[in-house]
């Protein structure tokens, strides 16, 4: 197979804008400012007030809106083949719809066939990718088999092609079993990679599964029911006890329950690990495989299942507050009413998987920040920054930063937008977030320098993303320490929450729903640096200490404002 070649036509690959984003409020995790941003060839070059500017330059008016480092959404399936069928989206229908959200650079899954070598794979989704996608991309790898081949490739595509990152399923007829899961995790602890996880039983569901089909349970609710939450639960705790024993810091993705968030976090404390959920599992629920439409109940249909119990998306919602987990991505693996029809009569055969690339932004906007369960701050960390601090992406992406690339959303969170399949962009016929009306729109999208989203006008161009390499042992994994010197420089920074009641009048409220309270003994990762003071865990604990936060902030808040010129250096 033959190395990857860029389609992309040379007079695409740069910006040709200057652009000065002017009057709007910067949300980075760390900080929120007033300040404005001018871009030059896909790169933030200055930022501050009253900066000189090359004449010539568009100016966007950001007055009233939040500017957002673009969204990275680190779990993606385009163009896969799966479950015998392929999904709708591709690279192009899939980050042109990204990009219409606020999404500017997605992780997306090579694939491997069983047996198939990792690096052949490789190759394929770079052919399916370059020359399509719209905003920037990189790869996980799958493991779909072990061998001594898979360990070397693994190290290939490591040290040559860019991967840092590597799946293993615990699940489906490709999983692995505990012993090749802890060689698998000894090579990526080796290679300075990250484990990921699909964490369910897999040995257990088909057990299950028969169970259920014998006894004439044919319809969607027998995904559910063959993969109830301690089966997830179980896995977890067995991933997170196999990473332990070579030291090998875990991302579990798609983490859909509460249990299973409780087995991850009980070992947060003795090993490195990551909790990804998903968008998904905080805007719908597993109900809707009791719908008496087939296609409805199948359109919901991924893996592991969203949870019946209605507490659910809240909780896991407050777990992202509470940087229990750390990040959303969308899984989106979408596939046409009519593929889900392949399973009519056999649950077990409906393709897995659903949409959330377009609406991640969206639906987390108005689960957590609308509510007054997270603030801006800890959206872009769960929605860009963490994703980039763990595949070794920051402080290129993930932050507004003079030197990062220019991966911005001019975001309206008095806007709102009614999500549907009728007006979405993506490929697929159906959307689980079908009538959700949302606060927080995205207005303009920059993709590297460029206006891809323009006043709500969608103007991609196929093949303008590039592969981006993640290279091994991020610091923000192997050595936080490090993470200082990585740090922007700041210099105009204003209180988080006191902006956002300025200019969003977000109301703090008691969160009315029980959150699990969590072990006294293992206090999440400092390393993460949000608005939550210190070891509190308990969200309705922690917003009432950040309606007492805001008070006192008030009172010593001093502004300074950036000298004209603005700031003189960047961070590299
Ligand atoms: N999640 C799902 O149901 N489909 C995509 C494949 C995977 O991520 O396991
Ligand atoms: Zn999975
Ligand atoms: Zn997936």
């Amino acid at each position: 197979m033959s190395t990857p070649v860029k389609k992309v036509p040379i007079h695409l690959q740069s910006s040709q804008n200057r652009l000065l984003i002017k009057n709007g409020t910067v949300v980075n995790e760390e900080d929120v400012t007033e300040e404005d941003i001018y871009i030059e060839d896909g790169i933030i070059k200055q930022m501050g007030n009253n900066l000189i500017i090359p004449g010539g330059t568009r100016v966007i008016d950001a007055r009233g809106k939040y500017i957002l480092p673009g969204g990275i959404d680190p779990h993606t399936h385009l163009d896969f083949e799966f479950m015998g069928t392929r999904t709708v989206d591709n690279f192009y229908s899939g980050t042109k719809a990204a990009i219409a959200g606020g999404t500017t650079m997605i992780i997306d899954f090579v694939f491997p066939k069983k047996g198939e070598s990792l690096l052949d794979a490789y190759y394929e989704y770079r052919q399916k990718a370059d020359g399509k996608a719209c905003c920037d991309y990189a790869f996980h790898v799958c493991l779909s088999h072990w061998s001594e081949q898979v360990k070397r490739d693994m190290e290939i595509l490591t040290k040559e092609h860019g991967v840092n990152s590597f799946k293993m399923f615990m699940a489906y007829d490709f999983m692995l079993n505990d012993s090749e899961l802890y060689s698998a995790f000894e090579q990526c602890q080796n290679l300075g990679a990250i484990a990921q996880v699909h964490a369910e039983n897999g040995s257990i569901i088909a057990k299950n599964a028969q169970r259920l089909l014998a006894r004439g349970i044919t319809g969607p609710e027998g995904h559910e029911m063959s993969r109830p939450e301690e089966v997830e639960a179980e896995a977890v705790n067995r991933a997170c006890v196999i990473a332990k024993q070579v030291n090998c810091p875990l991302y579990v993705v798609h983490v859909m329950s509460k249990s299973a968030t409780e087995a991850l976090y009980s070992h947060s404390g003795s090993t490195k690990v990551f909790g990804e959920t998903l968008a998904a599992a905080l805007g719908t629920d597993g109900s809707h495989y009791r719908h008496e439409c087939f296609q409805h109940s199948a359109g919901h249909v991924l893996s592991p299942p969203l949870r019946p119990d209605p507490s659910t998306p809240l909780a896991l919602m407050n777990y992202l507050a509470q940087d229990v987990l750390q990040l959303i991505g969308s899984d989106n693996c979408t596939f046409n009413k009519a593929q889900k029809e392949m399973g009519k009569n056999n649950f077990t055969k409906i393709p897995n998987g659903v949409n959330g690339l377009e609406d991640r932004m969206s639906v987390v906007w108005e689960k957590g920040v609308q509510t007054g369960i997270i603030s801006p701050s800890r959206f872009v960390a769960i929605t860009s920054t963490n994703a980039a601090k763990i595949f070794n992406l920051y402080p290129r992406k993930g932050c507004i930063a003079v030197g990062s690339d220019a991966d911005i959303v001019i975001w309206n969170a008095g806007a709102t937008r009614t999500i549907s399949a009728q007006t979405h962009h993506q490929a697929v016929d159906f959307n689980i977030f079908e009538g959700m009306t949302c606060h927080g729109v995205a207005e303009y999208v920059i993709v590297s320098g460029r206006v891809c989203l323009d006043d709500g006008q969608l103007r991609v161009v196929e093949g303008y993303g590039h592969f981006v390499d993640t290279p091994v042992f991020a610091p923000f994994v192997y050595n936080p320490d490090e993470m200082d010197s990585l740090k922007p420089i700041k210099i105009n920074d204003v209180n988080d929450f006191d902006l956002m009641e300025k200019t969003h009048k977000i109301k703090l409220v008691d969160n009315p729903c029980p959150t699990p309270t969590l072990p006294e003994s293992n206090v999440t990762t400092p390393s993460f640096r949000g608005h939550r003071p210190e070891g509190q865990r308990n969200i309705q604990e922690s917003t009432f200490s950040l309606t007492e936060e805001l008070d006192t902030d008030r009172k010593s808040c001093i502004r300074v404002r950036n000298p004209p010129g603005g700031r003189s250096s960047g961070f590299w």
